[in-house]
């Protein structure tokens, strides 16, 4: 009887101790799965590729590379109204009008703003001047003076010239977008200069790039109680930037791109920086996180983090080494005052402009339309911290402005901020190039919303989430209209005196 009630009482704790093991492999399982699910992309924001190479072609192969594929795949497809579906033609179709397509003006070798030098005689003397400190990673440089065998960044610096960074049409253009969102990266360290955080990457050709993190979602919009000196830097504004600067065919923003970075293989793996390295941590959440050192935005409190360790990111190509090509910065004469308090004086003087016209370098040459064509560009994506404008000193005084430094345009697309027009409408002066091609993007057949949201398509991160919401697509042919309203104002007051004709002969393109 002992026996046989032993026996139960053995079957029994066999199977309570069975019971136990499936519960606890039923609990482990059901807490993966919820540890998880903070640090997933958000999948319901993610949209097939966009039909280009470039996005097609090497954005899923970078997603492989990271195993994002198949999430990518299992997802629903972005919902996008018929109307915010980008038209690839209608980037092509602006640039085949004739207006993009003049004859440039005549080109010195002295309008260059690199020369590659005759080949010299010690050919291990000239390429060792490429290598870096640590050759680890990089390729070994076999370039001759024949362009094919230059790399794309290297081919982008030996086209820039007195007028422009780059032509339209140059087929070096999509190749070095290429490198920069695909290529191996093989360095990273913080980037000295400016006030938040910045990263220069180095690729395996010595090919660099300016990083900068993603800060905002695309729908947000930046905190009104923050003045513009306190904004965040947003990568997707850098993007932007040099999309709606290409499409207005200025040329003077360097080319940009956007990336999903692997935080710790392409960053803290990598970096020779220890105050970089030190600032990594991660999230509650089980995010990778940094900081970096600056002096705005860099603490525990605003670390950029990743999901769990993938980052969006903006990589600018880099200009050519100040060692070959000094450049000068110009303070601009409309920038704010950077105080909470005190306006500037072109806030209190509508005759402000009477005076800087007949000041050096803004009394000569293109100068002063250059830096309406800025004003322009900046009031149209809202940008109003554009303090300072650079130029190669190469070219003096005769020569484009380099609008670097975009990252705190797009923040707000429900206001518009009219003081950025400030030197437009207290000057009434424009290249006549320039209000040709914005009446052009204010015809419904090349909006400008409409050609943005094309060439944004191109962007690699266009397979996340579009890289301007509709509503800051709308804001910009909102405010096209109101510069060209300020303009009409501009003419019906000072007639012909307000056009500076850079255009040889008087077409006017049919507009
Ligand atoms: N593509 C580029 N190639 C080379 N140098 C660049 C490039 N972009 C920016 N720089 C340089 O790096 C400096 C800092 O960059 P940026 O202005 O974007 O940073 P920032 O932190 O916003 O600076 P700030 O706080 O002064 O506005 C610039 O002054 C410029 O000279
Ligand atoms: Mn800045």
């Amino acid at each position: 009887m002992r026996w046989c009630t032993q026996r139960r009482t053995r079957a029994v704790c066999v199977l309570l101790a069975c019971v136990s093991v499936v519960l606890h492999f039923f609990l482990a399982a059901l807490t993966l799965s919820i540890y998880q699910t903070p640090c997933d992309l958000h999948t319901n924001n993610i949209r097939p590729p966009a039909g280009t190479n470039l996005t097609a072609k090497g954005g899923n192969n970078a997603m492989r590379q990271m195993g994002l594929s198949q999430k990518l795949q299992r997802t629903k497809p972005f919902p996008l109204s018929p109307a915010a579906k980008p038209n690839p033609t209608k980037l092509e179709d602006l640039f085949r009008h004739p207006l993009y397509n003049q004859q440039s003006l005549p080109f010195y070798e002295d309008d260059r703003l690199l020369q590659v030098k005759p080949k010299v005689k010690d050919d291990l003397e000239s390429s060792q001047q490429w290598m870096s400190d640590s050759e680890e990673g990089y390729d070994a440089a076999h370039w001759n003076s024949s362009s094919q065998s230059h790399p794309p960044w290297l081919r982008f610096h030996l086209g820039i010239s007195r007028w422009q960074l780059y032509d339209h049409k140059d087929p070096n253009l999509r190749q070095l977008e290429e490198q920069l969102a695909f290529s191996r990266i093989v360095s990273a360290v913080q980037k000295t200069g400016g006030t938040q955080l910045k990263l220069l990457m180095s690729f395996p050709n010595y090919g660099q790039a300016l990083f900068k993190p993603m800060k905002q979602e695309r729908n947000e919009e930046t905190n009104h109680n923050l003045y513009y000196f306190s904004d965040f830097e947003r990568h997707n504004a850098e993007i932007a930037a040099y999309h709606l600067d290409r499409i207005l065919g200025f040329r003077r923003i360097p080319p940009v791109v956007g990336r999903l970075i692997d935080m710790v293989k392409e960053i803290k793996d990598i970096t020779t920086d220890r105050k970089l390295a030190r600032t990594f941590f991660t999230s509650p959440v089980g995010n990778t996180c940094f900081y970096g050192q600056c002096s705005y935005y860099c603490s525990t409190e605003h670390a950029v983090c990743g999901r769990p360790h993938v980052l969006e990111a903006s990589l600018a190509v880099m200009l050519p080494d100040l060692s070959l090509a000094p450049r000068r910065s110009w303070r601009s004469p409309w920038r704010r005052s950077y105080s909470r308090s005190k306006l500037a004086q072109w806030e209190n003087n509508a005759k402000y402009c009477e005076s800087v016209k007949k000041s050096p370098p803004y009394s000569q040459g293109t100068r002063l339309v250059d830096l309406i064509d800025m004003a322009i560009l900046d009031f149209l994506m809202s940008n109003m911290d554009r303090h300072h404008y650079e130029t190669f000193e190469k070219f003096g005084n005769n020569t484009f402005l380099l609008h670097l430094d975009n990252g705190r345009a797009f923040g707000r697309h429900s206001k518009d901020e009219p003081s950025i027009l400030a030197p437009l409408v207290q000057c009434c002066r424009i290249r006549r190039s320039t209000l040709l091609k914005l009446q052009l993007l204010a015809l419904p057949q090349y909006r400008l919303s409409d050609v943005m949201r094309a060439s944004l398509s191109r962007d690699p991160l266009t397979s996340i989430a579009p890289l301007l919401s509709e509503q800051h697509l709308t804001a910009l042919d909102r405010r096209l209209v109101t510069v060209l309203k300020k303009l009409r104002r501009c003419q019906e007051q000072y007639n012909d005196s307000v056009i500076y004709n850079d255009i040889p002969g008087h077409l006017n393109f049919g507009l």
